[in-house]
């Protein structure tokens, strides 16, 4: 008999404010953030196998499909936590692109939780399964819930917010990989221009677009694009095709640019394939109920 196989949506993330606040005891950055999901989302299918294994299944050649896939650790976490016999095959079919600030892998491991815990009946809430999350990675947390969400501690405590109005994001990724803790590493505490993300968040409830474009802001921009010049070009051509607003997303190196006309969307969409590989045009995703 055919078992049951589960499709899971993992959507990406972008940081419309991503603020530091300081460095903490524990080697993480405390954090003050605005993050929302968008419609760029990798596919997760669930496949209960005979014996106890987890593995991975990826066509993709930057995803490890071992231990260290995110996906992976979210299942033996799972598995562990509450002794479960059964084992599972995770097919990632890639959308979102890596290492790029977008949380593909963070969206993998939250999407395998809610997955998962269907599948194995084992009855957790959204809340209780971010919080495991949280033992995986700092996004974890955010991606379990999506929508749009305050996220402050190291990026894992999440405080639910309306979604912001109706855009398009253009998403620009040059064919670079960033890593995270090399970016926070490099980052000048003492010495960044705080971004507003309070004011950020009271744009997004009056549902104030053009506030919102002109308060967007992420103190990692600077870091990144002092390592990766590239990405300072694409924010400029972003800029002169017409967005609205253009920002880094994370830690990079992904720009992403807002805008409400589809007519100037087409034409940031054209203006920057010739510059960049890997170029999306995408909407915002709304409410949280809109993930499964
Ligand atoms: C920068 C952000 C913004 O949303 O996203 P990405 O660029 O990764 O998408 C996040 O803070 C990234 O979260 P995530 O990628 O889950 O980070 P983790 O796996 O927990 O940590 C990777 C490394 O980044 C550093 N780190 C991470 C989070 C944090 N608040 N402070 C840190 O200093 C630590 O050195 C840590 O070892
Ligand atoms: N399911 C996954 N998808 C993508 N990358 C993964 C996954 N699991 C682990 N990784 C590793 O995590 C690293 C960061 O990937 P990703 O989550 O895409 O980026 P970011 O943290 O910048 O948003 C990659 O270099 C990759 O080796």
């Amino acid at each position: 008999m055919e078992r049951l196989r589960l499709l899971v949506k993992a959507p990406a993330k972008i940081n419309l404010s991503l603020d530091v606040l300081h460095k903490r005891p524990d080697g993480y950055h405390e954090v003050k953030m605005v993050m929302t999901t968008i419609d760029l989302a990798d596919r997760i299918e669930l496949i209960p196998r005979a014996d106890d294994a987890i593995q991975i299944i990826s066509q993709n050649r930057f995803v490890p499909d071992d231990h260290r896939n995110l996906a992976y650790q979210a299942a033996k976490l799972l598995k562990e936590t509450f002794s479960i016999k059964q084992g599972v095959a995770i097919s990632i079919t890639k959308h979102i692109p890596v290492a790029a600030g977008l949380a593909g892998g963070s969206s993998d491991a939250a999407a395998t939780l809610r997955g998962l815990n269907k599948l194995w009946n084992l009855g957790l809430t959204l809340d209780e399964l971010a919080e495991l999350g949280a033992q995986i990675g700092s996004d974890v947390s955010f991606c379990v819930y999506g929508g749009t969400a305050i996220a402050t501690g190291r990026g894992e405590k999440i405080t639910p917010i309306p979604s912001p109005p109706p855009c398009w994001v253009v998403l620009a990724k040059p064919s670079i990989g960033v890593s995270t803790a090399e970016v926070y590493r490099n980052l000048k505490v003492k010495e960044v221009v705080h971004p507003d993300v309070d004011a950020m968040v009271e744009a997004i409830g009056r549902q104030d677009y053009f506030a919102i474009c002109q308060l967007v802001g992420n103190v990692l921009e600077e870091v990144t694009l002092k390592m990766h010049p590239e990405v300072a070009h694409i924010k400029e051509q972003m800029r002169r095709f017409g967005a609205d607003a253009v920002l880094m997303s994370g830690s990079g190196p992904t720009v992403f640019g807002l805008v409400q006309h589809d007519s100037r969307m087409q034409r940031i969409y054209n203006g920057l394939r010739g510059f960049c590989e890997q170029v999306f045009a995408v909407r915002l995703l709304g409410e949280r109920h809109s993930l499964d």
